[in-house]
């Protein structure tokens, strides 16, 4: 086939290919100069909804190489990989939001494929509702009470939320118990970060500022962020991911947060960006692991 046959001049200083191919159909290549003689190739060839790769290390004699594919086998086809749907997104906060405005920024710089499209906090004038206010992002407050009396229900949030498509829920700083109806409405799709590595430093009693106390006062050299699945107690959910932080001999609480809480904000786009992608997987034993978008061979 006349495809299998590229001419390329391969202008090795400054590794710009021209490569001959009928009309009509597109192409994209990837090279690699390993030194002046040897150049590594892969064609990208799309026609119709077929497309072709050619992979080939070739030696180039002077500035011509001829690239010959020695048979079918030199030719993989690729299936077009499925457009992936954007996911919706709800962010649950109690304070500043810094974790909210990391994955926001994230949704809009394309780091993550998904949309901040409803922002829950209990408390209307926090930070964090603040910025979704500024960003037009609408602001649910759960729970909501007036005069004793509960004016929002579970059953309204998760009806609320069923309105807005929302994929995945994210507690960022969030400081209630989340109720069991939503836990329920939502399996594997609720997630929270934690300052803590978990199991260490986590439940009831442990959030904000008394977390990183409680790690200077036990002497631990090392803490950091925790992502985990949201259940019915405090902290208990499946481990998703984690980040190492040293704790340093003279290191204050405030100190140590400032440090945690900068790991968090890559953590959290991480995982977002592997929920949206759909790239969660669970070992045998029950373990979520996270494919690595570099290499799809590699989880952790
Ligand atoms: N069902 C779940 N709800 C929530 C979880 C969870 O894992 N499952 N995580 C928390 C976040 N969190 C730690 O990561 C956490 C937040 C708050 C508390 C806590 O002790 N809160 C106090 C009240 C604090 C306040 O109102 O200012 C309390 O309940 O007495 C512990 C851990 C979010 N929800
Ligand atoms: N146990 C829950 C808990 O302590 N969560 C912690 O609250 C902070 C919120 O900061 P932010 O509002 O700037 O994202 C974060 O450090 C988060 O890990």
């Amino acid at each position: 086939m006349e495809t299998r046959n590229a001419i390329l001049r391969a202008s090795l200083h400054s590794a710009a290919l021209s490569i001959q191919i009928p009309q009509n159909h597109s192409f994209s290549t990837l090279t690699k100069i390993h030194s002046p003689k040897w150049v590594s190739l892969n064609i990208r060839y799309s026609f119709s909804s077929r497309t072709l790769l050619v992979k080939s290390k070739t030696q180039c004699r002077n500035s011509y190489a001829k690239i010959k594919c020695k048979g079918v086998s030199d030719i993989e086809e690729e299936s077009p990989k499925p457009k992936l749907r954007r996911k919706n997104l709800a962010v649950f906060v109690s304070g500043g939001g810094s974790n909210f405005r990391s994955i926001h920024e994230a949704t809009l710089n394309g780091s993550v494929h998904g949309d901040v499209v409803v922002l829950v906090t209990n408390k209307q004038d926090c930070g964090g509702a603040e910025y979704a206010r500024d960003n037009r992002i609408p602001v649910i407050v759960f729970p909501n009470k007036k005069d004793g009396q509960e004016v929002f229900s579970a059953e309204d949030l998760v009806i609320t939320l069923r309105s807005y498509k929302v994929d995945f829920i994210l507690l960022a700083g969030y400081l209630k118990l989340i109720p069991v109806e939503l836990v329920r409405a939502y399996p594997k799709s609720i997630f929270n970060i934690h300052p803590s590595l978990l199991p260490a430093f986590g439940g009831k009693g442990y959030y904000g500022m008394k977390v990183h106390k409680a790690v200077i006062a036990s002497g631990a050299r090392y803490s950091g962020p925790t992502i985990h699945y949201v259940d019915e107690q405090y902290d208990t959910g499946r481990i998703l991911a984690q980040r190492v932080v040293p704790v340093l001999a003279n290191n204050t609480a405030e100190e140590l947060a400032a440090r945690v809480l900068h790991e968090e904000h890559q953590l959290y786009v991480d995982v977002a960006a592997a929920l949206c992608e759909e790239r969660i997987t669970w070992r045998e034993d029950g373990v979520p692991l996270i494919q690595s978008k570099e290499n799809p061979n590699e989880y952790f």
